[in-house]
């Protein structure tokens, strides 16, 4: 759906800036595809060179089997009638009403007035804000201005959804709310949705696929549980931390420093059905070690459950190298604390 190819993004002036930095990335159809980073680290450049808004200084960028770097700006424009965009801001009209604010694109796309008002009321319903049509922005919270948001740039059939730090100005709950409409809408509508952010919890909850940026390039790309649960850039990292912490608690480290020959402790590092598999029951009925378990975290990426297991075992190096078959039987990643 969306192909980038060596991409360079330089803003001119006293001191160039090179915002992107030879990127390339695909992005497939129907995906919801993440960008994570910093602050500066070129995500609204990037976001911003898939629908023109930002002209790149090389490189090339497909839409939908179309080199849009070398349109003209008519083009341009009805190649934006595919490609919706959403603001960390919202950027909502003040002087127009919910439902003025959602037509707006249509009336721009010469949309006949009927068409409009059967459209506008339908996206409206989709986003669960029917009976707002007539409010203005002042008079809505920040997640409803958000959904009005959506609302418009969805309303004239993209199959493109940009979204800017859409969250990013909204409290933990509303957070909550706005990717849950944004992962129906995907799956709902077949919408293609590209979003960026510097917050973890938008990439594991809705993304399929993430990209991690600094420095204006792409220093880790993958699926989501792959790049997260091995993570090398110290980027990543540091993202990673922020919510699947291997920190293990100071006790749980007292216990594993202290050294004996019959006993280890071992960091265990589940994904997908694995997660599920009854790991633990497995390796005491099979081996006979005995196991107790120290620390636990067990959450999800999107739909697929992963979980970190601190454990001791205790038994001789036979028994205990049968444990690490097992868990390599299971594909569960394995580290001695
Ligand atoms: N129009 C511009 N003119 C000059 N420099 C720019 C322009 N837009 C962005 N930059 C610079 O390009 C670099 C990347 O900015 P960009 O906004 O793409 O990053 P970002 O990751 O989206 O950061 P943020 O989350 O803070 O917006 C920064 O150093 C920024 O100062």
């Amino acid at each position: 759906m969306i192909i980038i190819k060596n991409l360079d993004i330089t803003y001119p002036g006293k001191r160039k800036v090179k915002a992107v930095d030879n990127v390339s990335l695909e992005i497939k159809k129907g995906e919801i595809f993440g960008i994570i980073g910093l602050s500066g680290a070129g995500k609204s450049s990037l976001l911003r060179a898939i629908n023109g808004l930002v002209r790149p200084t090389s490189g090339e960028v497909w839409v939908d089997g179309v080199e849009i770097t070398r349109l003209s700006s008519k083009e341009l424009l009805s190649l934006r009638q595919k490609i919706g965009m959403i603001f960390q801001h919202f950027n909502l009209l003040d002087s127009r009403t919910v439902f003025g604010n959602v037509a707006f694109p249509l009336e721009i796309g010469g949309y006949p007035r009927e068409r409009i008002k059967k459209r506008v009321m339908e996206v409206l319903e989709l986003v669960g804000l029917l009976d707002k049509a007539d409010s203005y922005p002042r008079e809505l919270s920040g997640g409803q201005k958000q959904r009005v948001g959506i609302a418009r740039a969805i309303a004239a059939n993209p199959k493109i959804l940009l979204c800017d730090e859409p969250t990013s100005a909204l409290d933990p709950q509303t957070t909550g709310q706005i990717l849950k409409l944004l992962a129906e809408i995907n799956r709902k509508l077949g919408i293609t949705i590209v979003i960026i952010t510097h917050e973890m919890r938008v990439i594991t909850e809705i993304c399929d696929r993430v990209a991690v940026m600094d420095n204006g390039r792409v220093v880790e790309e993958g699926v989501v549980t792959d790049v997260f649960l091995n993570p090398w850039h110290p980027i990543t990292k540091e993202f990673v931390n922020t919510v699947i912490s291997k920190e293990l608690p100071e006790e749980v480290l007292l216990q594993a420093r202290t050294k004996r020959p019959d006993r280890e402790v071992l960091l265990l590092r589940f994904a997908g059905n694995t997660a599920n598999e009854p790991v633990v029951s497995r390796i005491i009925k099979e081996t006979g070690v005995e196991l107790s378990i120290l620390y636990g975290n067990i959450g999800h990426l999107k739909d697929v459950p992963y979980g970190i297991l601190a454990v001791e075992i205790f038994g001789d190096e036979n028994k205990r190298d049968k444990v690490r078959q097992i868990l390599h039987e299971l594909s569960v990643k394995l580290e001695v604390v």
